[in-house]
This record gives C-alpha cells, sequence and structure tokens, in this order.
C-alpha cells in the first residue's frame, strides 16, 4: 500500500511560513498584492476564485477580484490588465482559465507584465524555465508544487524516469520542463501516444494531467512508483475524482496523491507563495 502524499496539510505548512513572510513584508511597508480576473459566470470558476481570495485573505494579502461581464470585448479585458500592471498595490495578475473561446488567450497573458505574472503563463517566464535560468521569476503553480511534494516526501528525482501524461501550458509542459531540470529524464506523452502504457509502465515519476477520469490504472503503473494526479473529473454522483484509479493503483504505487486532497491544495499554496514573492522581488 503506497504512502498517501498528503497535499492539504503540506498546504497548510507552507501556508503558514507565506504568513509568516507577508508578517516580514508589512513590517518593511510592503503589503502583497493579488488582483484576480474572472470574465463570465462559470460557477466552477466563481468558487476557485472565491477560494483563492479566502486564502490570500487568511495570509494577509490584499486581494482584489475584478469580475467582468462574458461579453467584455478583448480590448476591455487587456486595458483592466493594463490598469493593474501600472497598479503598485498589485504584485500579481491573474486571469482566470478559461477565457471565453473568441477570446485571444495567449494574447491577454502576454498583456500581463512578467514580473506580475503570478502564474508563470507569460512567455519570457515559460522561456526561463524551459532554459533553466537560475534567479527570481515565477513558475506554473501546479507543477511547481508538485516539484514541493516530491522534494518534501525526499523522492529522488536524478537520473530517474519521469513520465509526464497530457502537454497542456499551465500543466504537463512546465511539468516536463522542471523534472528535466532536476535531472529526471523525462517523456512526454499525450493523446496522440501510442502505447500509452509502454511509457507508464516504466515511470519512476508519473505525473497525470489529462481530464480523462481515471485513465490511468493498477496495470499502467510501475510497482513503488509515485504517482501524482492532477486530474479534476466528476464521477457519476457528481464527486471530484482524478485521472488516476486510486483505489486501485494505491496498491501498486510507493507514493500517490489523492483527489481531493493533493495537488489542488498545493496549487493554491503555490500561487499564495509566489504572490510574496513577486512583492519581495519587486522591491
Ligand atoms: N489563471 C489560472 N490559474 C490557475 O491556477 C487556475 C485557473 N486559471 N483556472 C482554473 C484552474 C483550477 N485551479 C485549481 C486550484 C486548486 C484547486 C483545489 O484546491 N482543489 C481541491 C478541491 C476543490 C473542490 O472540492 O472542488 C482539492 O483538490 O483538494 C482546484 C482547482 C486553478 N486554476
Ligand atoms: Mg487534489
Amino acid at each position: 500500500m503506497a504512502t498517501i502524499i498528503d497535499g492539504k496539510s503540506l498546504a497548510n505548512e507552507l501556508n503558514k511560513k507565506t504568513k509568516l513572510e507577508v508578517e516580514q513584508l508589512k513590517k518593511k511597508g510592503i503589503v502583497p498584492g493579488l488582483v484576480v480576473i474572472i470574465v463570465g459566470e462559470d460557477p466552477a470558476s466563481k468558487i476557485y476564485v472565491r477560494n483563492k481570495q479566502r486564502k490570500a485573505e487568511q495570509l494577509g494579502i490584499y486581494s482584489v477580484v475584478e469580475e467582468a461581464p462574458s461579453t467584455i470585448s478583448e480590448e476591455d479585458l487587456i486595458g483592466i490588465v493594463q490598469k493593474y500592471n501600472q497598479d503598485p498595490a498589485i504584485h500579481g495578475i491573474l486571469v482566470q482559465s478559461p477565457l471565453p473561446k473568441t477570446m485571444d488567450e495567449p494574447r491577454v497573458t502576454r498583456t500581463i507584465l512578467p514580473e506580475k505574472d503570478v502564474d508563470g503563463f507569460h512567455p519570457v517566464n515559460v522561456g526561463r524555465l524551459f532554459a533553466n535560468l537560475k534567479g527570481d521569476y515565477p513558475i506554473a503553480c501546479t507543477p511547481r508544487g508538485i516539484m514541493t511534494m516530491l522534494k518534501h516526501y525526499e523522492i529522488p528525482m536524478e537520473g530517474k524516469n519521469a513520465v509526464v501524461v497530457g502537454r497542456s501550458n499551465i500543466v504537463g509542459r512546465p511539468m516536463m520542463a522542471l523534472l528535466n531540470n532536476a535531472n529526471a529524464t523525462v517523456t512526454l506523452t499525450h493523446r496522440f501516444t501510442s502505447n500509452l502504457s509502454q511509457y507508464t509502465q516504466n515511470a519512476d515519476i508519473l505525473v497525470v494531467a489529462t481530464g480523462v477520469r481515471h485513465l490511468i490504472k493498477a496495470d499502467a503503473v510501475k510497482p513503488g512508483a509515485t504517482v501524482i494526479d492532477v486530474g479534476m473529473d466528476r464521477d457519476e454522483n457528481g464527486k471530484l475524482t482524478g485521472d488516476v484509479d486510486f483505489d486501485h493503483v494505491k496498491d501498486v504505487a510507493g507514493f500517490i496523491t489523492p483527489v481531493p486532497g493533493g495537488v489542488g491544495p498545493m496549487t493554491i499554496a503555490t500561487l499564495m507563495q509566489q504572490i510574496v514573492e513577486l512583492a519581495k522581488w519587486s522591491d
């Protein structure tokens, strides 16, 4: 039976550190500030945004939510981003994804100043990550949170086979870069990969971010592997579940993240960590 990676408790630990960092910054007259911009009325997105705002406030971070109607033009949305680019009280700008399909989301992302890009999605920050640059820049929160979990549980990465399933810009691709920078041998698989299990069965570290419920079954996992489930899927009863068949994979894996209580809380905690870092770096 695998060790369950407790994302929730690790997130609580990280949040405590962040809260202390906020107190230190406040002594220097800096209040870290976050704006979350949400377009439209998607109820799930609204819940996430409210959760982020609540967490920010708990940690003493100044937080603004900017709600725009789904009818807003791309130009007007870019105008909102530019307003916060200029606002010295705001250190991090997050535009909640997904945007309405009519919008050019990469263009909106490019409008955010790289030094206020709390998601790490701006091509300048993506480029820094892929070039393995040292120094201070934001990194996509979900993959960075996963690295924090791997390090906390002392999962070896150097020379290990890491397989990432899913090649999104928000999870799979930055995850590939981070694992590669940590000296793992990384394979990035995706929907066109033929015979996926031949890759996953060789993974010492398996990160799954596809949005396909229970895509990964026990027979696709190497005994003792570390399995990280980024999925947030709904079962037939509307209950949150992952891309990994947890109940069976836990008997094969060495370490495994649950859903909920795994990657999700670490993503939010990493977001908070990164707002404080952006505020510090702006000083
Ligand atoms: N610009 C942008 N940045 C994001 O970081 C971003 C985004 N857009 N759009 C949506 C996704 C989704 N996301 C989640 C983070 C934490 C949980 C989370 O805390 N999940 C809990 C459970 C939540 C529940 O019960 O529904 C858990 O896994 O335990 C969920 C989802 C951030 N996102
Ligand atoms: Mg989770």
